[in-house]
């Protein structure tokens, strides 16, 4: 008897019931991508035509996105057996960022507000500047403004090399990112920065300091490196991951789950570069994973490299890719088992901008059978609480039991 949460990270699958209030009323991760594969918007080197994730249909994805959004799409719909053990859930926590949904997912809405950065320019608070520049000894900063993490390296790359000022942004997140290069900015001063900076902003309730290392020659080949950190707040509450290693159970995270959890319960920490790498970390973590476990993995490729760049080829094949691993996933799973697929915010890649997208997640399982429907959920916290109930931990403060 052991428990999986897989977070396909940003697949959403159809605007959340207070998507307007986002300004995402419409947005759909999954359906999108579906519709631009149907009429051949989404080819390129990788993959062509429709969408096709026969492991994840068959899983329900299409049916949770029908329950979703009320539409049966190509590439979504099922053509057999499809397993009634799916559903959808709507968020709780106000933010539609990574931090949030994950809490969320672990028992623990967000109920307050997080800090956000204006939509101006400079947009962070000159004292918080100042003081970032005093105390972490920098010769000042660039950027200063909401932007995309590639966009603004190839723009101010260059000068950052020459200044070895680095270049501070943020997004419709509750973020402070530092990108700098890798090797001649350096990674552990990258970081040192990073905490200076984290320190900085918690009396502005910021979420997360992330630190972008880049490496490269020239705004040319710039490319951010596999070494990104997250330096979150820790989860106002215990989570299920608390919850299970206060029970002395076997805990097991895979990728950025460490951070996002500000390393509080996430027991063995694996982490790989890019979703291959995170896929064969996920299957020999759960080949290791005692008996009453819990392994919690994060995918991040979906939103970072393709969500957050509106590439809607590229998240269909990162898709496909993902789907065509899942039976060396569920071959594995034993009778006791638990999985639970699910992902935590949208990030359409058709939408505009370059932001995340207030939607519904999928929840889709396999292991143990179950009788009752899922259904749609109004809260994450359901996906833990179904967790805590079957590995027999002790109930969550949060959330329903499905
Ligand atoms: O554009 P990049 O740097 O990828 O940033 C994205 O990644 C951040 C954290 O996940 C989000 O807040 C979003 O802005
Ligand atoms: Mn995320
Ligand atoms: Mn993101």
């Amino acid at each position: 008897m052991r428990a999986l949460i897989l977070v396909m990270d940003s697949v959403g699958i159809g605007a959340a019931p207070d998507a307007a209030a986002y300004g995402d009323d419409g947005a759909d991760t999954i359906g999108h991508i579906a519709e631009a594969c149907a009429v051949g918007d989404a080819d390129n080197e990788l993959r062509r035509g429709p969408l096709h994730l026969p492991h994840l249909v068959k899983l329900g994805l299409g049916e949770a996105h029908r329950l979703a959004t009320g539409r049966r799409l190509p590439g979504l719909a099922d053509r057999g057996e499809v397993s009634p053990q799916c559903g959808c859930a709507s968020e709780q926590s106000r933010g539609k960022d990574t931090p949030s949904g994950h809490w969320e997912i672990a028992g623990v809405p967000v109920r307050f507000d997080w800090g956000y950065f204006p939509k101006t320019e400079p947009c962070f608070p000159q004292e918080l500047t100042d003081r970032l520049v005093e105390e972490a000894a920098l010769p000042g900063i660039l950027g200063n403004r909401h932007a995309s993490g590639t966009d603004i390296i190839a723009e101010l790359g260059e000068q950052h090399l020459q200044s070895g000022k680095p270049i501070c942004y943020t997004s419709a997140d509750s973020v402070f990112q530092i990108a700098a290069h890798e090797q001649v900015f350096g990674l552990t001063r990258l970081y040192e920065i990073c905490a200076v900076a984290r320190r900085l902003v918690d009396p502005f309730n910021i979420g997360r300091v992330i630190a972008r290392p880049f490496a490269g020659t020239s705004s040319r080949d710039f490319k951010r490196t596999s070494h990104r950190r997250d330096f979150a707040v820790p989860p106002p509450e215990p989570t299920i991951l608390d919850i299970a290693e206060a029970e002395h159970r076997d805990v097991m995270s895979i990728g950025k789950i460490d951070d996002i959890f500000a390393h509080r319960g996430t027991g063995l920490n694996k982490r790989g570069d890019g979703n291959d790498a995170l896929y064969d970390c996920m299957l020999h973590g759960w080949d290791h994973l005692s008996d009453g476990g819990l392994l919690f993995a994060n995918f991040v490729d979906f939103d970072t490299i393709y969500g957050h760049r509106r590439d809607v080829a590229g998240y269909a094949a990162a898709l496909e890719a993902f789907d065509s691993r899942l039976p060396e996933l569920v071959e594995r799973l034993k009778i006791g088992d638990l999985l639970i697929i699910t992902a935590d915010h949208g990030c359409d890649p058709t939408w505009p901008g370059s932001d995340h997208t207030r939607e519904q997640v999928p929840i889709l399982v396999a292991g143990t059978p179950r009788s009752s429907p899922i259904g749609k959920r109004s809260g994450f916290a359901d996906i833990g609480a179904t967790v805590a109930r079957h590995l027999g931990l002790p109930p969550l403060a949060h959330g329903l039991p499905f």
